[in-house]
């Protein structure tokens, strides 16, 4: 792997342009991927936030889904942000009627969970792997708890055997609802780290591709 990764921003729905630029502070040649050819020209890949129901009817629309099916399975790099974090899923509860998933992270997600009165909310979270290390040229925002942003998002209900918990829910009513897990190559958080200036989750990510 080379030391400046290809790593694409599914281009179909939702956040993209704020993925792009995190990506690209975080050293990868960030990409938008809206066709086969280029899911296969990239070394990893981000699921943006944005409407997952809408997300997956697009892969299959698109005939993404399939190639991209495949390459989780063959271990490609995947982040997952909110939407993402479902589409990752192999379990999904509150999900619509004839909604998939690609799956890969063996979790159970609930969509939507945090519910009417804290559809979106923000607060700090401690991250294992990002919060609780140094960075190499650590900026203001590259120390201490990770400022999430959760928007309409799922939270993590079950996770499996081999799926490692990095951040819980720290306060409040949602207290202890994980929310950030990773297995191998995957990497799935709730909340939108792309959107807050701190580029400290996407530099994970890039580790996690660089090491592939
Ligand atoms: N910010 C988000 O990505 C929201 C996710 C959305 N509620 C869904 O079901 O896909």
């Amino acid at each position: 792997m080379s030391a400046s990764p290809v790593v694409g921003v599914l281009g179909l729905q939702g956040d993209t342009r704020e993925h792009l630029a995190a990506l690209t502070a975080a050293g990868t040649r960030a990409v938008l991927v809206r066709r086969p050819a280029e899911l296969a020209a990239v070394d990893g890949l981000v699921l943006p936030g944005g409407e997952s129901t809408v997300i997956d009817k697009l892969l299959r629309a698109f005939d993404l889904r399939e190639p991209l099916v495949a390459r989780i399975a063959e271990g490609l790099p995947v982040y997952g942000s909110c939407a993402g974090m479902i589409l990752l899923a192999d379990r999904l509860l509150d999900g619509t009627a004839d909604q998939q998933t690609l799956g890969g992270l063996d979790v159970t997600v609930r969509r939507n969970a945090f519910g009417r009165q804290v559809d979106s909310f923000e607060t700090d979270l401690e991250v294992a792997g990002v919060s609780d290390r140094g960075w190499e040229a650590p900026g203001p925002e590259d120390t201490g708890p990770v400022h999430a942003v959760f928007i309409r998002a799922p939270w993590v209900e079950e996770v499996g055997a081999g799926v490692e918990v990095l951040g819980r829910v720290g306060t409040g009513p949602a207290a202890g609802k994980v929310v950030a897990v990773r297995a191998g190559n995957l990497l799935a958080t709730s909340f939108h780290p792309e959107i807050t200036g701190d580029t400290r989750v996407h530099r994970l990510f890039a580790e996690v591709v660089r090491t592939a």
